[in-house]
């Protein structure tokens, strides 16, 4: 039995991240996809959306949908603020077992924790499992059928706040008609959409931010 596209990612970052050096494990990641395989991390150019929507909230407490291998956990976590969290639900616990390890070689363990399990058995679970009062950020990346489940799930345990923002990946490719409809549609969001590329590729993708008004 041979390796896995996402131990050889981790393989990767191992032999040529420095540990405990975020920027190091993101680049050699970028790099893995861009010259060895491709892999369906948000990548450099989302990347950066990403790390202007967090820089610019400096969330205390966040949530991330999908880890895969952790590389969008590693760029939100690099930016958090001392004392802040992040948690991260990942339902293919393969995948969660190297997402482990690349957090951990970026020495972010302090600031995240990773929850294996489905998303809609687990968010009703926050306040109760990890003390959670309200999520200043959430990023969705997970299966585009979950969104608008999940977002729902989410407005209905409480979980969200006035100026709570929720940042969706692939909201072009694969594409998430419902969810877009719904948050642009609602009178309880304010959403904007960031054009940008489907990761290590010209193919148009790109990000929806929508703020909750409560
Ligand atoms: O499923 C996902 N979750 C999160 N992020 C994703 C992402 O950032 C992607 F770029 C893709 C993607 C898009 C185009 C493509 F050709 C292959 C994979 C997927 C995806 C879509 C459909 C599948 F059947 C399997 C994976 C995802
Ligand atoms: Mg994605």
């Amino acid at each position: 039995t041979g390796s896995t596209r996402p131990q050889r990612l981790l393989r990767a970052v191992q032999k040529k991240a420095t540990q405990g050096d975020p920027q190091s494990v993101i680049a050699t990641i970028d790099h893995f996809c861009r010259h060895s395989e491709w892999a369906m991390n948000v990548g450099d150019e989302k990347g950066s959306i990403l790390d202007s929507v967090v820089t610019e909230l400096n969330p205390s407490s966040a949530l991330e949908l999908g880890t895969y291998c952790g590389y969008s956990t590693v760029r939100i976590a690099r930016l958090l603020p001392p004392g802040s969290k992040l948690i991260t639900l990942e339902f293919n616990p393969a995948y969660a077992a190297v997402a482990r390890q690349v957090i951990a070689w970026a020495g972010l363990n302090d600031k995240v924790q990773l929850v294996e399990g489905p998303s809609g058995d687990l968010i009703p679970q926050m306040k109760e499992l990890f003390g959670v009062q309200t999520f200043d950020f959430v990023f969705l990346d997970h299966w585009k059928d979950r969104y608008l489940p999940d977002t729902k799930l989410l407005e209905e345990c409480g979980l969200l706040r006035k100026g709570t923002v929720l940042l969706a990946d692939n909201v072009i490719c694969p594409g998430t008609p419902e969810y877009l409809e719904y948050i642009r549609n609602s009178s309880r969001y304010e959403s904007r959409y960031f054009k940008s590329h489907l990761e290590y590729t010209k193919v148009e993708d790109g990000l929806e931010k929508s703020v909750f008004l409560g």
